[in-house]
């Protein structure tokens, strides 16, 4: 991999091509390949790659080469590399994460953006997130009533799991019979997890006959304990339409099954089976642990927790539950969740990307085939961009244009271009209303024995970002 630039083009330049630095191989890394990649990136720049069998893997770190790669590039990185664990239950052709830019494809971001996904039906469910963030607060309060401590990480996936249940099948599946929250959770990090392990197969096409690490193998015992559950549901809906005249339920599975069974788009059973699972694990886990982040950084800092219950006191007043309306109208706490993004980006290095030809990026060429992660975390933390960029500070965001939506790439939680994130609206919503409604509703008190100071910060790196510590804490109703 090659600098494109000539002695000519600048005197600063060394002379010759110039070579991305190679830094071994990916499993050289240990088993947390993505922290270490992280790092590395502060120590060896905005560019690198890695070399094992067959794949050259280009990590990513700078805003101006993720603007190349995500925009300018886009049709070139528009599609994936296949890693083996997506291959269970042929997952690799079937999920929308994974398949190329096809008709399948966009069928599915089609489906998804006009009957769960699109702003105008968030705007018509806005009814049903309200009422799952209800339901938190009142089960918070239980707790705060009892004086117990709670899983802020699990409370909120219960509240995520339940508005996508609902929106998809009119059930909460985080209901009374809260082991049956706690087991799903279990199921979706271990996919998580399984997922952004190293794995050999992964480099050595031979090897993927014997999956060498069973990674494959697990992937496929979870998925199928998802499968089972969309299955069943799938099936007692057909059940109940039977000599109905009108969907029963009129929820995303009711029009799905119209879709299917109507033929108006090329979809069948199993691709609807395949995409719930991807918006449970992809909408569960990203959203819990960004509203986890956002409570321990706030719990962190009390005087940033003071200023954004100041500003929801005066804007819509004491112990109140927020509402999607409120959102234009709290700046600061905009910022907040702003900058939970750019510190702890729930896809560390997005999804990976494959370069479909050779192209030149910022003066180097990428050859086709290659592998290309980019680096959200660490652009996230470029001090070359952010002033202090390890604190906590959203007063970054105050009056500043920069978003999250894929536009500008100093700031890309979502990614962007044509593979941006299609829940972007939706996890922004929830992430408002229940980070406003929580410090809005309660006071809280770090478990005992645990300080601001004390407080573990360490994150747990996969192909999601998580936090090593779950976060603990009382309620105190305010
Ligand atoms: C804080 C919340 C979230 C973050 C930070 C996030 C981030 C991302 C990122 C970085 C990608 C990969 C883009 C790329 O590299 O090309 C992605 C893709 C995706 N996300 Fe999200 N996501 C979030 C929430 C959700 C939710 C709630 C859902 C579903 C309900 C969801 C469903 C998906 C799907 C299906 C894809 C694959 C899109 C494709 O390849 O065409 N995400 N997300």
């Amino acid at each position: 991999i090659t600098s494109t630039r000539s002695r000519a083009s600048s005197s600063k330049l060394p002379p010759g091509p110039r070579r991305i630095p190679i830094l071994g191989n990916l499993l050289d890394l240990g088993d947390k390949p993505h922290k270490s990649l992280a790092e590395l990136a502060k120590t060896h720049g905005p560019i690198m790659s890695l070399k094992l069998g067959n794949l050259i893997t280009v990590v990513i770190s700078s805003a101006a080469m993720a603007r190349e790669i995500l925009q300018t590039n886009d049709l070139i990185f528009n599609n994936r590399i296949i890693i083996d664990a997506v291959r269970a239950r042929q997952h690799h052709e079937l999920g929308m994460p994974w398949i190329p830019v096809s008709p399948l494809w966009r069928n599915l971001r089609k489906v998804c953006d006009l009957h769960m996904l699109g702003s105008q039906t968030l705007d018509a469910t806005q009814y049903l997130r309200h009422k799952k963030i209800e339901q938190l607060i009142a089960t918070v309060q239980e707790s705060s009533r009892l004086g117990e401590v709670v899983d802020i990480g699990q409370a909120a996936f219960n509240a995520t799991l339940n508005y996508i249940s609902s929106t998809m099948f009119s059930v909460d599946l985080a209901d009374s019979n809260s082991q049956r929250a706690r087991e799903f959770k279990k199921t979706v990090r271990a996919l998580v997890e399984a997922l952004g392990k190293p794995n050999l197969a992964d480099y050595f096409s031979l090897l993927r006959r014997v999956d060498p690490h069973g990674v494959r193998h697990i992937i496929a015992i979870h998925s199928d304990k998802l499968l089972e559950i969309f299955e069943g549901m799938y099936d007692e809906r057909l059940q109940l339409r039977k000599g109905q005249a009108s969907p029963t339920n009129d929820d995303f599975l009711d029009t799905l099954i119209d879709i299917v069974e109507n033929k108006t788009e090329e979809l069948n059973r199993i691709h609807v089976m395949h995409l719930f699972l991807d918006l449970f694990v992809a909408g569960t886990d990203t959203t819990t642990s960004t509203l986890e982040w956002g409570m321990t950084e706030l719990l962190c800092n009390p005087k940033i927790l003071r200023k954004a219950r100041a500003e929801l006191e005066k804007v819509i007043g004491k112990a109140r539950q927020v509402q999607e309306s409120d959102i234009a109208c709290l700046p600061y706490l905009q910022a907040i969740i702003k900058e939970t993004l750019r510190m702890h980006p729930a896809a560390p290095l997005l999804l990976p990307r494959r370069a479909a030809a050779d192209v030149e990026i910022c003066g180097f060429t990428v050859p086709e085939g290659t592998q290309v992660l980019v680096n959200a975390w660490a652009i996230g933390r470029d001090p070359s961009i952010w002033e202090m960029p390890s604190s906590f500070i959203p007063e970054r965001f105050l009056g500043s244009e920069i978003d999250v939506k894929g536009k500008h790439f100093e700031l890309i939680p979502f990614a962007g271009g044509q593979r941006l994130c299609p829940a972007l609206d939706l996890s922004l919503r929830m992430l408002h209303i229940m980070l406003g409604s929580l410090i809005n509703c309660f006071d809280w008190k770090l478990e005992d024995g645990v300080t601001p100071e004390s407080m573990n910060m360490e994150e747990k790196f996969g192909l999601m970002l998580q936090k090593a510590d779950p976060l603990r804490a009382i309620p105190i109703p305010l």
